[in-house]
């Protein structure tokens, strides 16, 4: 029972890097590794509460989390504040952070503060949860509360091939082949049909942008009115991304990315009136008062795993809405654990008005008890204390033990390695690639 006596203090922490299975979804870096590193967060308080937290499992973020998972124990899980101070005492490697553009998961540059703040945010959501579970509140509650009661997400499209290159150890998944606009038409209909998804995003600078641009007419002549976005993470020249505008402004609810940087985003928006959504040069505090005074981007996409948790998140959506720039969501490869925080999280930012993105169809595997559902295109925000998951041992256990028995080759997540398995000469593409 919940109660106001309850003893909040950290026990334990425990850390599970996982592998999960992935399908060979193509991007302009390369293609997803069969199987993709996460690292599960359960910190324990002295009653015996468990709270739970997900972020992102390659060994960069391994190495910091290691060290600051022991500095938490005998503090408070209420003492949020504290894991943003405690972070900056972490060092961080300066080998791992070349003020280069974060290729593997492409959400802009990779710096010191941003691998901190990726590492927090496991540990923000688990305290959350375990305050919440000690409270009896809903971790929805503890941010002040819902706005909506169920949170909207878009279908995630992708060019896929049917499966990962021949010889490579893998899970077989069912969604086949989509490599042209009747194979991405496919793949949408196939979203409706399992999650009620209405909005369609499609991972682009994967083919010459004429033929994601004929990708996009035919998703909106399949579904009129419906709202589309293509994102080809900053593969295009200026040029090229205002061609794209031009020939899909009637279609497009934003265009995400076309070009790489604040500048070149500054030069699109100057000369398009179709709106332009970033997960790529707005990534940090310190980016936003240059993309915003020179209004590059209509519409932030935040991720609590980058911005540093639920709470950063929602200071995010605020300084957005001070500006009149709209707010949604990115989102990598994850489990259930963050798509629980994510429905959160959303459910408390006022005008939120683009469903986000999930990842969560493309993984069949999870680390939950049971899995969370999408029901017309939504997420129903739980009232039940804590995240509302529950983790099963079973299945963490069989990750963790794929995690365990892997070489090394599957631990950090890297698109362009896996593109030279089906095609040795491949190498990481020069931006912009049109
Ligand atoms: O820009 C984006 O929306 C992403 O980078 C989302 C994902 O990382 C996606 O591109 C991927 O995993 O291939
Ligand atoms: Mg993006």
């Amino acid at each position: 029972m919940p109660s106001a006596n309850r003893d909040l203090t950290i026990s334990e922490v425990r850390l599970t890097p996982v592998l999960v299975a992935d399908p060979p979804l193509l991007n302009t870096q390369g293609v997803h590794q069969p199987y993709t590193p996460r690292l599960i967060v359960e910190v324990v308080t002295a009653d015996g509460i468990t709270g739970v937290g997900e972020t992102y499992g390659d060994a960069k973020y391994l190495e910091l989390a290691r060290p600051y998972a022991d500095r938490l124990v005998g503090r408070q899980v209420s003492d949020l504040n504290g894991l943003l101070t405690l972070a900056d005492e972490v060092a961080v490697d300066a080998a791992r952070v070349e003020n280069a553009v974060d290729v593997g998961g492409l959400r802009g540059i990779q710096t010191a503060d941003k691998l901190r703040l990726s590492v927090v945010s496991g540990f923000e959501v688990a305290c959350l949860d375990a305050l919440g579970k000690a409270l009896g509140l809903p971790v929805h509650a503890l941010l002040g509360g819902k706005v909506r009661d169920a949170v909207e997400y878009s279908a995630y499209l992708f060019y896929k091939w049917a499966d990962h290159p021949a010889g490579v150890t893998s899970e077989k998944d069912d969604w086949g082949e989509a490599v042209d606009p009747a194979g991405i038409v496919e793949q949408a209909r196939r979203f409706t049909e399992r999650y009620g998804f209405t909005s369609f995003k499609l991972k682009g600078g994967v083919f010459p942008p004429d033929e994601e641009i004929a990708a996009i007419r035919a998703l909106a002549e399949a579904f009129p009115g419906h709202p589309l976005r293509l994102d080809p993470n900053g593969a295009w020249s200026v040029e090229t991304s205002l061609k794209v505008a031009a020939a899909l402004g009637d279609v497009l609810e934003y265009l995400e990315d076309p070009a790489l940087g604040t500048d070149a985003m500054a030069e699109v928006s100057s000369r398009t009136s179709v709106p332009l959504a970033t997960n790529m040069c707005v990534t940090t505090f310190a980016e936003i008062k240059e993309a915003f005074t020179r209004d590059a981007v209509q519409v932030v996409l935040s991720d609590h795993h980058y911005w540093g948790g639920l709470r950063n998140t929602r200071e995010l959506a605020a300084i957005c809405r001070t500006f009149g720039v709209g707010v949604s969501m990115h989102s990598n490869t994850h489990l259930g654990i963050s798509l629980a925080a994510m429905t959160h999280v959303a459910s408390t930012v006022p005008g939120l008005h683009h469903a986000c993105d999930s990842h969560y169809p493309w993984q069949p595997e999870d680390v939950l008890t049971e899995r969370i559902t999408f029901e017309g295109g939504t997420v129903k925000v739980t009232d039940t204390p804590g995240l509302g998951v529950e983790l099963d041992r079973e299945k963490l256990a069989f990750l963790h033990q794929r995690w365990l028995d892997d070489d090394g080759t599957m631990r950090d997540r890297d698109d362009a390695a896996a593109m030279r398995v089906a095609d040795p000469e491949w190498t990481e593409p020069a931006m912009p690639r049109w």
